[in-house]
């Protein structure tokens, strides 16, 4: 009874962009083995390998390919919510490097016409030339398969579509397909179907990182600030389902933290990206707030952006791991380092609508730190003062119902 569904996304998306993908098609998979149609299918989410994703892990010397999710995510914990398997164990299990099915998921080419939204799918044709190709004359259809030249579909079909996960129920179990395995590509095009409700933020909870990237991090913290998660008040237990604890719980350690995403941010957005110089303003004024002399950066800026930053800001401190450091955990898992440590201040301030950011924020949100000390961004001088800041999502424990509290 075993039945499989793979995913993947849109080669140009990022890497936190993409967690949150995961989180959609987890509880997919979740809804979809609590199904009456699917009738005690044992789905089963096979995690899609990591690679040179986005335009952001374009590293040269550094080999991005094929990396499983356990280099960055700790796989029971993940299995804890659903049932997961790494790309190569699917091979094994199955015994063929194989999809049966390719479903390539797009929009609609008429749009949203109808002016009433409704959750939809229908077979279409492609809009874009697909980027699968049959194979000579044999029934193999071939594509990127994150590098693996071995794997193979037997079916491929695009599929218009709009809506959450719930329209795929009865078509996957059983109304358009009983195929054992089914991949899903451009996943993105799922929306969530609770957005901000428990299964939600029970999946986010599952998403314990690799316990090599927390030690890196908290080795980071005791060296730096002298934080450790008993003096912060951060202490989680080893099992994600038996961790819950009440706003205001966590203190942080002594130092304050800053997302600052530059790069494509400067011109694309440029409008809402602080200079430097406020930026350091800003921070100083927050070290006195909390009583704290330090200010640990994250960012993506580059040395140059960060030399002339610390020439304002003394007080900062960055994590630069060694070239072998580096080569090991790879862009994917600096990145998670930075968000760690970000994550265990005592206050937080990121940047406007990145999803680097998000993924901190909702750490914080779990470990259960006052929203004032997580939700803020620094205004640009073109912005008004008081401008927008980030909305204050509320994690869910119990129910859905308590998000409308
Ligand atoms: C608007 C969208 O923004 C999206 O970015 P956004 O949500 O910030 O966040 P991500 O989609 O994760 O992309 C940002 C990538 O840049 C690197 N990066 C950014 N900030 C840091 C940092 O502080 N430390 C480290 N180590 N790495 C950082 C990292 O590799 C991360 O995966 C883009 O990916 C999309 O393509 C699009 O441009």
């Amino acid at each position: 009874d075993k039945r499989y569904l793979l995913y993947d996304c849109n080669p140009g998306e990022g890497f936190n962009l993409r967690r949150d993908v995961y989180m959609r098609i987890a509880n997919m998979v979740k809804n979809l083995r609590e199904q009456k149609e699917c009738k005690g299918d044992d789905w089963v989410l096979v995690l899609p390998p990591w690679g040179r994703i986005g335009y952001h892990w374009k590293e040269r010397d550094m080999e991005q390919s094929k990396i499983p999710w356990s280099k960055f995510f700790d796989i029971p914990s993940l299995a804890k919510h659903v049932p997961v398997i790494e790309y190569d164990d699917y091979v094994e299990e199955i015994g063929d490097a194989k999809v049966d099915e390719i479903w390539y998921l797009q929009r609609y080419e008429e749009g949203w016409s109808s002016g009433n939204w409704e959750d939809k799918m229908h077979e279409r044709p492609c809009i874009d030339q697909p980027v699968y190709e049959s194979e000579g004359n044999s029934d193999k259809i071939r594509g990127w398969f994150w590098g693996y030249e071995e794997t193979y579909a037997n079916k491929f079909k695009c599929v218009s579509v709009q809506g959450s996960s719930k329209i795929f129920f009865g078509p996957l179990c059983g109304a358009n397909t009983t195929a054992q395995s089914i991949m899903l590509d451009r996943g993105e095009n799922i929306l969530h179907d609770m957005f901000g409700g428990k299964d939600y933020w029970d999946c986010r909870r599952s998403m314990r990182f690799s316990k090599e990237l927390v030690e890196e991090a908290n080795e980071f913290r005791k060296k730096h600030f002298g934080s450790n998660d008993e003096a912060d008040k951060t202490v989680m237990p080893e099992d994600w389902t038996e961790h819950k604890c009440t706003e205001g719980d966590a203190l942080g350690g002594p130092y304050i933290a800053a997302h600052l995403r530059r790069k494509d941010f400067l011109y694309a957005r440029k409008d809402q990206v602080p200079d430097l110089e406020k930026v350091a303003k800003v921070l100083k004024e927050k070290m006195q707030e909390y009583k704290v002399n330090k200010v640990f950066i994250a960012s993506d800026g580059t040395k140059e952006e960060m030399a002339q930053l610390k020439t304002l800001l003394p007080e900062m401190v960055m994590y630069k791991p060694t070239k072998e450091k580096k080569k090991a955990f790879k862009m994917g898992g600096v990145a998670i380092i930075d968000q760690i440590i970000c994550s265990h201040a005592r206050y937080f301030t990121g940047t406007k609508e990145s999803t680097f950011s998000f993924r901190i924020q909702e750490e914080r949100e779990i470990m259960c730190f006052s929203k004032d000390m997580t939700f803020n961004r620094i205004c640009s001088d073109q912005e008004p003062k008081d401008c927008e800041q980030p909305t204050k999502w509320k994690i869910v424990w119990n129910s859905d119902s308590e998000i409308w509290q």
